[in-house]
């Protein structure tokens, strides 16, 4: 009996398979959902948005392009998508990432971690929950800052285990030693989990 949350991950596994693949970067996937309280079986979700890793021009990010295609559907700039962003009484926006969304990135862009807590702003509930399958390995910035972050920002986060492997392997796709990093992240990843 896997977890409820295992089939968005895979629809997220599925948009990150769409990223061309980079040494630059990760290939991640990401979908923004509506969801009612008190649904345990998620019968009454609504997908909202969905990303990609550089889905839209320039070095961006899947959760940059989940909240650009949303911003772009209701015809608001991107930095403005908490504005549009649905608020309904008795329903939370939780956000669905093949990883740990990103705390610091090497190119200087907007981290998505900023993305995800400037929805909260102007006293909007914005997103309430983050569900990823991995970390975010070492590569390019070391240990990851973006769960501490999320946390500090009042957003709640949770790691849905099982498909990390699947995960990483997407994720590496576009690195020169892909195998080995995988298998690197992968044997790392044991210790973290614990910090998850
Ligand atoms: N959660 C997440 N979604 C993505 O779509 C993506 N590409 C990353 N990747 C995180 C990694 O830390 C950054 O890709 C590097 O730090 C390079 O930074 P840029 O991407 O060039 O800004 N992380
Ligand atoms: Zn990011």
């Amino acid at each position: 009996n896997t977890s409820p949350h295992v089939p968005y991950i895979k629809q997220c596994l599925s948009l990150a398979e769409k990223s061309p693949p980079r040494p630059t970067n990760f290939r991640v996937g990401a979908v923004l959902l509506s969801r009612k309280d008190n649904d345990p079986t998620f019968t009454d979700d609504r997908i909202l948005s969905t990303g990609y890793t550089m889905e839209l021009a320039g070095n961006t990010h899947a959760e940059q392009c989940c909240f650009a295609n949303y911003a772009a559907v209701h015809k608001v700039p991107d930095d403005q998508v908490g504005e549009v962003l649905p608020v309904e009484p008795g329903r939370k926006l939780v956000m669905y990432v093949t990883m740990e969304p990103c705390g610091k990135r090497l190119s200087g862009n907007a981290p998505c971690v900023q993305r995800i807590t400037r929805t909260t702003e102007g006293g909007r509930e914005g997103i309430h929950k983050v569900y990823f399958g991995v970390k975010e390995p070492g590569t390019f910035v070391g240990e990851s800052e973006g769960c501490r972050m999320l946390t500090q920002a009042g957003i709640e986060w949770e790691h849905v285990g099982g498909l990390e492997k699947e995960i990483l392997t997407v994720a590496f796709a576009g690195h020169e030693n892909a195998e080995e990093e995988v298998k690197a992240a992968l044997g790392k990843k044991e210790t973290n989990v614990d910090d998850v």
